[in-house]
């Protein structure tokens, strides 16, 4: 007997554990394994789910009995394992585990797990001949129930073990897995006819052919097919899309399938390309002013001296045609590049723009998309062939995850607003910073990085002028049109002179009125949806609360509702106050869906637009709104900060900011920063096109310092001040911030476990130690929340410092009583 030497695979598990996990491989398997190929193995008493392959070898471990794998689904790795390299940077920089990190990086039609939900495609048109009797067995046991969890589906098969069979019926669109409910996934799955294997010959088809005479529907049919496929041709086709024959030929399908009967042809189903094409005209990007030409040779010049450069150039200054000509040039050196943009309100502009000079080599990753157009672009991806002609995405435009896309030549990752906090994942882990991670994977795989905004993020900002990035400045605006002019409005004047109406001054207001009579545009910004943040009672103050989060309810007018927006908790606005039975209340603060309301009053002639949360569920919502407004179908738009950014309107003429004193007053020692960048932005999206544009910020304190370096375009000075300030209090870019959130059902228990923690941590960080405080909202979900921060030096390392952490955290956790008790962690909180 010949002997195989025993082999092993250590995988990942798409879970929040650490540490890899060992299987043995049954000795058929051998041969069939690489690293980033995925398998199913039993992880627990009963769940199975689908892990990556990281590692084969020959290293028997002990102290446990070591299950072997049960199935393996892929001949080709779904993920280069080079790529691993950078997941590993991710988990143990963000501190999480592996799985964590597998969870976010693959769509999720690769990840099956015994949770994951299947769903029937009730559209799919089955071909019984084309299943096995296991496959049909499913199919059957799905179509009746239309939906069921993978572990069902296991004990329906024979094997008991449905993973193979779930990832064929994958493939042919004949189910598909939970995400793409949601999104209304419909496979797109095409018939095409073929030659039965029995026709295959010249002499048996001539012979054929006259048989037919007496058939002239059926004979031409043939004829037309084997036209159709250069039948005996060099280049020939083996089969041809069933529609398009019989539409060709204008004849039924009666004729077909009386030749299928017969065994002439056969039938196959095969899944098509979803992902739409780009059907409109491709132009040259555009010729580059003096101003951009010079800033694209700078950028040439430090993409070769420097890992990472920034472009700082004012709004409307033409930063994306620089990226547009960037990207051409990595194209013709048959590299890929990754367009990283911080949200989706601002794709459908760049995308358009992106599709006009790249066509079909551009794809978009994000979100909305359902997950079978998310998993063909994965696999579009990690086939490009540089080497190759054919139409290949080298271009990808996409928010956050498309970081973790599988990219084999990547040459150039622009990420595009780069300032943008939403670049950063919350919740789950890992809480990584998109940005960043891009910075890491260029160093993995030898691209280039190049950052661009109008308002650089501090840190970025400060890497630039100490020579770490380089930094390249566009100071003048496309056309030399001037930056808008600022103004600002005395809100506690106004009302004190009781000159509002609503909640406009009277200098908004004219200026409103002058652009609408001049056929301009408006836009006007506010930072909270909904009508009211809170109402209250007129009698005694008695305000609605979320039962399970500690904040009051926000009343949205259109359904008369209260609701959380933190849990979605709703309740009905009550008639009479349920603390005092009074019936007059109040609403308080406004939304922008009070605004709306307002200026259809005051301006009922013009036609307005609202783009917040709420308007903007819908898959397709956003484009029709940008395309409205764009189109000139709306006068007024009015949204939360979807509208501050990126966005690039021709006709505007005059931006409002309704309240300037909520984002200045926000408690974060980024609310500084952060209302500069908000202001700039939102300003810099008037007069684009054909002259200077004005923008009125409301404010009580018209003075603030910010709001004059906003209204002077003082980036160096705010950052000056600012980079101050985070010296003085010890914060980024001179030391580096560890967030911990400590989470418990109990109120009393979060606060003894976060005193525990406190001394603990004081112990070994000692000054370095900030809480335990609490968070603004300091209960969601009926979670009670405690919050720490860690304050680390540069010069300390880093690594050391979270290892001491997680030892102080796993012997706070396993003390008696501490159980109950979460505690994240968030490296660099934002
Ligand atoms: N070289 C050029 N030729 C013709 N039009 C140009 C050129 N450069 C820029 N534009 C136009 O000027 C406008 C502003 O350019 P763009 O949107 O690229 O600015 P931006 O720097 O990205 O601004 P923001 O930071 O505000 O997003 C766009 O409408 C763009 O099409
Ligand atoms: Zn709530």
């Amino acid at each position: 007997m010949i002997h195989h030497p025993q082999r092993f695979v250590d995988v990942i598990l798409p879970l929040p554990l650490p540490g890899k996990f060992t299987y043995s491989v049954p000795e058929e398997m051998n041969g069939e394994l690489q690293p980033g190929v995925r398998v199913i193995v039993q992880f627990g008493k009963k769940k199975f789910y689908s892990a990556l392959i990281h590692r084969i070898h020959n290293e028997e471990p002990s102290g446990y009995e070591i299950k072997s794998i049960e199935t393996v689904l892929d001949k080709q790795p779904v993920v280069h394992p080079e790529l691993f390299e950078f997941w590993e940077w991710i988990a143990s920089y963000y501190h999480c585990s592996l799985g964590e990190v597998m969870k976010a990086a693959l769509p999720s039609g690769l990840k099956l797990e015994s949770e994951t939900r299947v769903i029937f495609n009730p559209e799919f048109e089955e071909d019984k001949n084309d299943l096995s009797s296991r496959e049909r067995l499913i199919l059957t046991f799905l179509r009746i129930r239309k939906i069921s969890s993978v572990s069902d589906l296991n004990r329906a098969d024979e094997k008991g073990n449905a993973y193979s069979v779930i990832k064929s019926l994958l493939s042919r669109g004949a189910i598909s897995v939970e995400e793409s409910l949601r999104s209304g996934y419909k496979p797109r799955t095409e018939t095409f006819v073929r030659l039965a294997e029995a026709y295959s010959g010249e002499s048996r088809l001539t012979e054929l052919v006259d048989d037919l005479s007496r058939a002239p529907k059926q004979q031409e049919l043939l004829m037309r097919f084997l036209e159709y496929t250069r039948f005996g041709n060099e280049e020939a086709i083996p089969e041809y899309s069933k529609k398009r024959l019989l539409e060709k030929v204008g004849t039924t399908t009666a004729t077909l399938n009386t030749l299928i009967k017969k065994g002439v042809f056969e039938l196959a189903e095969r899944r098509v390309d979803r992902l739409s094409q780009y059907a409109g005209n491709i132009r040259e990007g555009f010729e580059l002013s003096q101003a951009q030409e010079q800033a694209y040779a700078e950028i040439e010049q430090n993409l070769e001296e420097k890992q990472v450069t920034l472009l700082h150039g004012v709004t409307s200054s033409g930063k994306t045609e620089i990226y547009i000509r960037l990207i051409k040039k990595y194209i013709q050196e048959n590299k890929q590049v990754l367009y990283l943009l911080p949200e989706i309100a601002l794709t459908t502009q760049i995308v358009q723009r992106l599709k006009q000079v790249f066509g079909d080599k551009a794809g978009i990753y994000h979100s909305r998309f359902n997950d079978a157009e998310r998993v063909e672009i994965w696999n579009k991806v990690l086939n490009f062939d540089p080497e190759s002609d054919e139409n290949q995405y080298q271009v990808i435009i996409g928010a956050r995850s498309s970081v973790f896309l599988p990219y084999r030549f990547p040459g150039l990752i622009i990420v595009d607003e780069e300032h943008e906090n939403s670049y950063k994942q919350f919740d789950p882990a890992p809480r990584y910073h998109a940005r960043d991670a891009a910075i890491v994977l260029s160093h993995l795989t030898g691209a280039r990085v190049l950052l661009g905004t109008a308002t650089p993020a501090i840190e970025s900002y400060f890497n630039a002028l100490s020579g770490k990035y380089g930094l390249v400045e566009l100071s003048e605006r496309f056309k030399q049109i001037e930056l808008p002019k600022i103004l600002t409005a005395d809100l506690r004047d106004a009302y004190k002179r009781k000159q509002m109406r609503g909640h406009f001054t009277p200098l908004l207001f004219e200026e409103i009125e002058k652009a609408l009579e001049a056929n301009e545009q408006v836009i006007l910004f506010q930072n909270r949806r909904g009508f009211a943040p809170f109402i209250e009672c007129k009698t005694c103050g008695w305000v609605p609360k979320c039962k399970h989060c500690d904040v009051s309810l926000t009343y949205h007018k259109h359904n008369n509702s209260l609701v959380c927006h933190y849990c979605g908790y709703t309740i009905h606005h009550p008639t009479n106050c349920q603390a005092c039975g009074s019936n007059e209340i109040n609403t308080k603060g406004f939304g922008t869906e009070k605004i709306e309301d307002e200026v259809s009053l005051i301006f009922p002639e013009a036609r307005i637009a609202r783009m917040d949360l709420d308007t903007t569920r819908a898959r397709k919502s956003f484009e029709k709104i940008i395309h409205d407004y764009d189109s000139g179908k709306i006068d007024i738009l009015i949204g939360t900060q979807m509208v501050t950014k990126g966005l690039d309107f021709q006709n505007v003429s005059v931006v409002g900011i309704l309240n300037a004193d909520n984002l200045l007053n926000y408690p974060d020692f980024r609310a500084y920063e952060r209302s500069y960048q908000l202001m700039a932005q939102v300003s810099g999206r008037a007069g684009r096109k054909y002259r200077q544009g004005k923008v009125i910020i409301q404010t009580s304190e018209p003075d603030h310092h910010i709001i004059q370096q906003v209204i002077q375009n003082d980036y160096l000075g705010m950052y000056k001040g600012q980079l101050a300030e985070r010296k003085h209090f010890k914060y980024p870019p001179y030391y580096r911030l560890i967030g911990l959130v400590l989470k418990h059902r109990d109120k009393r228990e979060v606060e003894r476990i976060a005193n525990q923690l406190a001394s603990m941590l004081k112990r070994s960080f000692r000054s370095r130690v900030l809480g335990p405080e609490d968070p603004v909202i300091n209960r969601i979900q009926n979670w009670y929340i405690k919050q720490f921060w860690l304050k680390i030096e540069r010069e300390i390392s880093i690594v050391s410092a979270k290892k001491k952490l997680q030892e102080i955290l796993d012997e706070v956790k396993t003390q008696p009583g501490n159980s109950g008790v979460q505690i994240n962690i968030d490296v660099d909180p934002m």
